[in-house]
Order: C-alpha cells, then structure tokens, then sequence
C-alpha cells in the first residue's frame, strides 16, 4: 500500500456560533489542510497520483473558502464551519473529486486552525 500526502492553506473568516466564549465572535485564522490518500496500484510512471493532481483538487476545494466568510457558504449553512466540519466536508468533496477517484482513497483530511489545534477526519475503510 502507498499513501501520500499534500498540503495547502487558507486564510477565512468565520465564527462558532452558540460558542460560550469568544469565538462566537467574528474572527479569522490561517487554516492548514492536509490530505492524505492511499491505494496499492501504480500507474506506468510508477505513480498512485501525480502530486501536481492531488495538490489540484486540493486547491481547487479550498479555494472557494479563501477570503469567504465561511458561516455564508453552502456548507455551514446549517452547521458551524468547525474545525472538525471543515476536515469532514474537505475529506467528502476530495473523495469524489475527479483527479482522485477511482485512483486512489482519501485515508484522512487533517485541519489546523492554530499551530497548536488541529482536528482530523476519516471513515473505516
Ligand atoms: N473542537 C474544536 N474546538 C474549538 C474550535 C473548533 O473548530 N473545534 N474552534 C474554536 C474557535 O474557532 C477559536 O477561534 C479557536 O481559536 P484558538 O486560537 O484555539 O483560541 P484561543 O486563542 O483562545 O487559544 P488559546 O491558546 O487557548 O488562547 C474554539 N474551539
Ligand atoms: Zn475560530
């Protein structure tokens, strides 16, 4: 088995809303996303995904968080965007990305909100 991993960021607004505390204000962080896959079967150039497809799809999902206020977005509409929500809805939409499928599985999407907090994501195989 292979499993590799990729990373990105993104820089957001968002609050915790019902949050005893200060994060129900609005405030921002520089959130790091990691993503790693796993898969058994190489293609011809001895790769389970080109890195420059997995960093793609990657980029291409958070990017529609950079620079948003997140509790306005389709996905926390109706749920806080979380740490733990953010890892869940990334592991969900690079699952079914078309670089990724059928190639190899996402194994887990690990968020950061701060350097010293992170929450990861990940279903039994
Ligand atoms: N399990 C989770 N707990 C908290 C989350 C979360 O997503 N999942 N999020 C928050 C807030 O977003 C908050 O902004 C976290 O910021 P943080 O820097 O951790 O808060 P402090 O600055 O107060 O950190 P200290 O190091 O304790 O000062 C809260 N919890
Ligand atoms: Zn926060």
């Amino acid at each position: 088995m292979f499993e590799l991993s990729v990373k990105n960021d993104f820089g957001a607004a968002h609050r915790i809303i019902g949050y005893p505390g200060k994060c129900d204000n609005l405030h921002g962080h520089n959130w790091i996303v990691e993503a790693v896959v796993y898969g058994s079967k190489l293609d011809e150039l001895g790769m389970l995904i080109d890195f420059k497809k997995l960093k793609g799809a990657l980029r291409e999902i958070i990017g529609e968080f950079d620079h948003h206020y997140l509790n306005e977005l389709e996905p926390f509409l109706s749920s806080n965007p979380s740490a733990e929500n953010i890892a869940a809805y990334l592991y969900h939409r690079l699952s079914e990305h078309e670089n990724i499928k059928g190639k190899c599985r996402v194994k887990f999407v690990k968020v950061w909100e701060t350097e010293k907090s992170a929450a990861l994501y990940y279903e039994e195989a």
